[in-house]
């Protein structure tokens, strides 16, 4: 029987070398990153530099831009905060819960006539949990939905992107929002003199 071995890395930096490495390629397989992704042992203390909350909505806070081919980012989400219902401009989104839990409740595309959302799942992410989506599986928002603990999650994209489209839950409307960044590296990002519309 052919075994297919997981890596498992040790470390944060563990986990980023190997995902540099499997991103040289352009042929993504899918649930090895995953797998990569969930084999890591989430430790607070190689992570906190990255982890900046807000007290109003999640942040998004850049780790590491994977040598063009992914974006690698910590989001951090305070009690009760929640992403709006979005898609993923045609890339791979891992997500890997780090601490806490976050609930995720799948949509379908609005349908053409209509305009009406359907909700078709929702589960719970365990800490060290990786889940996977891309636009053929329809749109998601996430949640963090417990009222005395945060959360903090892992996420790859590949290819990076810049904007995506949010939808109204009621109305099926949608909007292209710019997606920016709370930290880089560790370091605030300056203030923002545009007014940028955000997708939280
Ligand atoms: N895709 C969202 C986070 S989530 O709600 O999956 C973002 O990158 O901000
Ligand atoms: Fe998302």
């Amino acid at each position: 029987m052919e075994q297919t071995e997981v890596m498992k890395p040790e470390t944060l930096d563990d986990l980023i070398k190997i995902l540099h490495k499997i991103f040289e390629s352009d042929n993504i397989n899918v649930e090895e990153v995953q797998n990569i992704m969930e084999a890591y042992d989430s430790n607070p203390q190689e992570w906190m530099k990255f982890a900046k909350f807000d007290q109003f909505r999640y942040t998004r806070n850049l780790v590491d831009e994977g040598n063009g081919k992914f974006n690698l980012m910590i989001l951090c989400w305070g009690e009760g905060h929640g992403s709006s219902i979005h898609d993923h401009t045609d890339s791979h989104c891992f997500m890997k819960l780090l601490q806490g839990q976050l609930k995720e409740t799948l949509f379908e595309w609005p349908d053409k006539k209509t305009c009406n959302m359907v909700q078709k799942s929702q589960r719970i992410l365990q800490t060290n949990q990786c889940a996977y989506i891309n636009d053929s599986f329809g749109l998601h928002r996430v949640e963090n939905a417990s009222h005395t603990e945060c959360s903090a999650s892992l996420h790859l994209y590949s290819p990076p992107f810049q904007t995506c489209q949010t939808f109204d839950q009621r109305t099926g409307h949608k909007n292209t929002v710019k997606m920016t960044f709370w930290s880089k590296f560790g370091e605030r990002t300056p203030f923002e003199t545009t007014v940028s519309q955000e997708n939280n």
